[in-house]
């Protein structure tokens, strides 16, 4: 199956919460349908949005105060140039043949013409609000985005599909700016530092990614620096195994940061490409992670004061919300220059996404789809706004 197709039955439960909910929304405040059919309301050409917008793809503005990171990953030599490249998987444009969604099921196809409709007022947009709450959106995300919605479009009357699309093209407009592949350099090797709380999928994650990046042609090396689990390095070495790429363990208890430099060493022996190391994801004690992770990165910045060239943050969809307070204690402890979410499959959650778009701005890389090692996909702003809203279900 084409993994654009893949994706959209992954988010299915995302998306359903939404849909559904969109169109009891109609339905409970909504006119019959037009005895005639009448044209589709244009929604009037209006510059809304979100925020002010100097231009097409501003940067997300910050809800609270604006995150302070340190420069951008350090400027690369003469490639500086992101290469998409590995993480670019080839999608099948082709769309498939359409399924009727819930509200094609109950009023025919999703063509307005003939749907029940609804007039835009402040009742309904409280509704909306409401449920982009529960698909864990946020109250602030919420809030700006049906505000967005309402733009120009307050009294007009509308069926459950035209919501859908405009609901769609707003969450579209958040989630551009943060669609961004993971940067590749020039450097050798590029120090990719992957962290995140245990369970969150940084493991498997790390499987993909090297699985993805060797695809490419790219030589990597991985270093299972959460010596404290003996179960996690062996699962590391599982996914080592199904990637083709080495790992680094080392006895377990041992320091992480020895285990990192020696990785360091043993990567530019071997002329790696990358060297992705797994970090422990233990808050409980958070003064310890913090040191932790900080002696990691100093000692590899003995071999290169550049690295980690990238710090990956990996979250859990299915913990909604909670992942909006994990950004903001990782972005204490780690310089985390972009994130990747897994199991959005599976998760009505995903609106969570949305969110973290909204307030942090942080490049999204990729997201997982599932557990298997090709379920990684880059981030598609678009299939992601259709497949969340139930569009591309009708
Ligand atoms: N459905 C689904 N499951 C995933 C995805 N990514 C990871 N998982 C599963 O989530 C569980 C935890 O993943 P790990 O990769 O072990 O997570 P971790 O952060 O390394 O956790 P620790 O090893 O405990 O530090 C495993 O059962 C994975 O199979 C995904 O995108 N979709």
């Amino acid at each position: 199956m084409a993994f654009f197709s893949k994706l959209k039955e992954r988010l299915f439960k995302s998306s359903s919460k939404l849909d559904e909910g969109l169109d009891a929304i109609v339905q409970e405040g909504g006119d019959p349908p037009d005895p005639e059919p009448h044209p589709d309301p244009e929604p009037r050409p209006e510059p809304p949005i979100i925020p002010p917008q100097p231009d097409e793809t501003p940067p997300p503005a910050p809800r609270e105060a604006p995150v302070e990171r340190p420069e951008e990953v350090p400027p690369p030599p003469s490639e500086a140039t992101a290469t998409p490249a590995p993480l670019e998987i080839p999608m099948d444009p082709a769309p498939e043949a359409p399924r009727a969604g819930f509200l094609g099921r109950l009023f025919g196809r999703g063509d307005a013409r003939g749907a029940p409709r609804r007039v835009l007022d402040d009742d309904m947009l409280e509704s909306l609000e409401d449920l982009l709450i529960t698909a864990d959106m946020g109250v602030d995300t919420a809030a700006r985005v049906t505000a967005n919605m309402a733009e120009g479009r307050m009294g007009q009357r509308l069926s459950s599909h035209e919501i859908k699309s405009i609901l769609a093209q707003e969450i579209a407009r958040v989630m551009e700016p943060v669609a961004r592949p993971m940067p590749l350099y020039s450097k050798r090797p590029q120090v990719v530092l992957v962290v995140g709380v245990n369970g969150s999928g940084k493991t498997t994650t790390i499987g993909k990614l090297a699985s993805q990046f060797k695809a490419a042609g790219k030589s990597v090396v991985i270093a299972a620096g959460d010596t404290f689990r003996a179960a996690a390095v062996e699962q590391l070495q599982v996914w080592g195994d199904r990637a083709g790429v080495p790992v680094m363990t080392a006895p377990e208890g041992s320091d992480p940061a020895s285990l990192a430099f020696d990785a360091m060493i043993r990567a530019e022996a071997d002329g790696a490409d990358l060297l992705m190391i797994d970090t422990a994801g233990r808050l409980q004690n958070r003064a310890d992670l913090m040191e932790e992770l900080a002696k990691i990165v100093r000692v590899i910045r003995k071999k290169d004061p550049d690295a980690p060239h990238n710090t990956l943050l990996v979250l859990d969809a299915t913990t909604g919300q909670n992942a909006l307070s994990q950004v903001d204690i990782f972005l204490k402890l780690a310089d985390v220059s972009g994130l990747v979410m897994t199991k959005l499959d599976g998760t009505a959650r995903g609106g969570v996404l949305v969110a973290l778009a909204d307030r942090f701005g942080l490049p999204i890389h990729a997201i997982g789809v599932g557990e298997q090692i090709d379920d990684l996909a880059p981030f598609d702003p678009e299939e992601f706004a259709a497949a969340l809203t139930g569009l591309d279900s009708e």
